[in-house]
């Protein structure tokens, strides 16, 4: 145990010195100092590698609250006082004992026990002290006894300061104390560093603030992911922050990539006004088939178009946002199913990301361990939590996982808001698709079905392409309009903003022209073509896709084979047989 001693007189440190050699567990060095004197010196002593200081009376005070090591105070003992009283007996003139309450109220005992006449004055703060001592001077006072604080004073108002000594018993019993206090805060150093032990150890990247913000502890996990193996916890937090600025805020999770690092789900947490981040990465170590979002989503607001049947769906996705309740978005390639996705998230008034997950572009062999984690890993169901998953492409989701996934849903868990999309309508029974009846049907209308859109969609789209391209175009000629009316738009929304993105990047007139624009149209079509092979639709064989189509429309038709032969154009017999090769 290294032991610094502070002793306000020069007689203190021989005595320590002394005693301190007969204590091989303490290695003792004294420095001689009072007051603000003995502070300095612990002040730069206390960088040396100390354990704790001893000092006495009001120079240990001091120190106490300036210095951030153990402090043992060299208590007055009895002893101390008996010496001192014994001393100033037999002397004739006026004496007094002035000093704090711990030195006073032991030599009033000591005085009356001794039926010693020696007048004794209380002092609650050293500013008094001059004062007292002027009055007491005036009173005929020529002796005071005291500690360091009151000799000094004397000296100076011209009075005989005799100061209370510490003796060999007080100066042992401070050895006791500070052996005590040392086994203490060993003990206490020990169990924190194997906290610390644990904490550095852990996979997961911690970050600790106290009651006032302040960073306080930060683990080698998110050191490393920062790339701030050294520095400061006020520094590891301000980086995070500055890349991060959503981690500042309130408790609960959230989910991040670092630049160039993992996907990490974060936890934030307040317990007794300390703050606690939690990081961890996630199963999403690659980015193909997802998408997080948290700002820049559609809202209802943003859905174009009077027409009846979108203002149906409009009317039925804002009622499906005020519920927590699964959503399939049902419609044709383009028609906004996304968007709509996205709107129902922000109308919901959810916190968390949009995460996207495209079932055309994940494997499903990795689709469990993607929506429900590994052993240390968080998945997207646990990441996400508090915000929405969008599945699209959804008819290629694993039936099995599915069912998983709507248990899940249905035992309470915390999860993220679940939506779904699909150009192929969800199957009522088991099967490629199936779904779960909790489940809302959201269905969108094709652009054919609502024509009457379609002006107002171009005036929204150009007006966007005008401010992205720098262009200043103004409308379709009437005759573009009235072509792109009667054509055929299977790829909805998406073909026909894409159709004026490609005019509005190549064009300057103040109107798209009729013949280009219908060369534009004819381009898009192979385009859309491809969006359906993307789709797994045309995978296979001929008679592979037409089994496909057969069953698509048996579905359609409720199972009813005779409307469903009637529909495709051949007789039942056919369809039969068709259906059991
Ligand atoms: N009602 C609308 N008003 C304005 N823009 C829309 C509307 N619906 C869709 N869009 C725009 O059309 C484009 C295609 O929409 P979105 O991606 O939502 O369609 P989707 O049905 O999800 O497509 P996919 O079938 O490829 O999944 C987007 O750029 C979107 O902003």
């Amino acid at each position: 145990m290294k032991v610094l001693g502070i002793a306000p007189y020069p007689g203190l440190k021989k005595l320590m010195l002394e005693l301190g050699d007969q204590e091989p567990s303490i290695d003792l060095f004294v420095e001689v100092g009072d007051l603000e004197e003995g502070l300095e010196r612990a002040r730069q002593a206390s960088k040396e590698g100390y354990d704790l200081i001893i000092s006495r009376g009001g120079t240990a005070r001091l120190i106490r609250e300036s210095v951030s090591l153990p402090v043992i105070d060299i208590p007055i003992s009895g002893y101390d006082m008996l010496r001192v009283l014994t001393l100033i007996r037999d002397y004739r003139g006026e004496a007094a004992i002035v000093g704090f309450p711990n030195i006073v109220e032991g030599a009033i005992t000591i005085r009356d026990l001794l039926g010693l006449n020696i007048q004794s004055h209380t002092l609650q703060h050293s500013g008094e002290v001059q004062d007292l001592l002027f009055r007491l001077q005036e009173k005929g006072v020529q002796v005071v006894i005291g500690d360091v604080i009151t000799v000094r004073a004397a000296e100076e108002t011209g009075l005989n300061g005799i100061l209370i000594t510490s003796g060999k018993e007080a100066v042992l019993e401070a050895f006791r104390q500070a052996k005590q206090t040392y086994r203490v805060v060993r003990d206490h150093t020990r169990r924190s560093r194997l906290f610390r032990t644990v904490l550095e150890e852990d996979d997961r990247g911690i970050l600790v603030a106290d009651g006032e913000g302040e960073a306080q502890y930060a683990n080698p996990r998110i050191r490393k992911w920062l790339g701030l193996e050294t520095d400061s916890p006020e520094v590891v937090a301000s980086t995070l922050f500055r890349r991060e600025p959503r981690l500042r805020g309130a408790e609960g999770q959230q989910l991040v990539r670092l630049p160039g690092g993992p996907l990490l789900a974060v936890d934030i947490r307040v317990k007794d006004s300390i703050k606690i981040w939690v990081l961890r990465e996630t199963t999403l170590s690659s980015d193909a088939g997802m998408d997080i979002r948290y700002r820049k989503l559609a809202r209802f607001a943003r859905i174009t178009g009077h027409s009846r049947k979108i203002r149906e769906a409009v009317k039925k996705g804002r009622k499906i946002s005020r519920t927590v309740s699964p959503v399939w978005i049902l419609g044709e390639a383009g028609t906004g199913k996304e968007t709509f996705a996205q709107a129902i998230h922000s109308e919901s008034g959810i916190s968390g990301p949009f995460i996207t997950l495209d079932f055309n572009r994940i494997d499903p062999k990795e689709a469990p361990s993607l929506l429900f984690g590994e052993k240390d890993r968080a998945g997207v169901l646990e990441a996400g939590k508090e915000g929405s998953v969008y599945f699209r492409n959804a008819d290629r989701f694993p039936a099995d996982l599915q069912k998983r996934l709507f248990r899940k849903w249905k035992s309470g868990k915390d999860l993220p808001r679940l939506m779904f999309s699909s150009t192929l309508p969800p199957g009522k029974e088991e099967g490629v698709f199936y779904f779960d009846p909790a489940t809302s049907i959201l269905s969108l209308p094709p652009l054919k079905e609502r024509m009457e859109d379609l002006e107002d969609l171009c005036r929204l789209f150009l007006a966007e392409l005008n401010t992205k391209y720098g262009k200043q175009i103004v409308g379709l000629e009437p005759a573009l309009l009235r072509e792109f009316r009667e054509i055929s738009w299977p790829g909805n929304i998406a073909q026909l903003q894409s159709v004026l993105e490609s005019l509005v990047r190549r064009l300057e007139g103040p109107y798209l022209p009729l013949r280009e624009g219908k060369e534009e149209w004819e381009r898009s079509r192979s385009q859309v073509r491809n969006v359906a092979e993307d789709n797994g639709w045309l995978d296979g064989t001929l008679e592979e896709i037409e089994q496909r189509i057969i069953r698509q429309v048996l579905k359609e038709e409720g199972n009813n084979q005779t409307r469903a032969a009637k529909r495709l154009g051949i007789n039942r017999t056919t369809l039969w047989r068709k259906l059991n090769r």
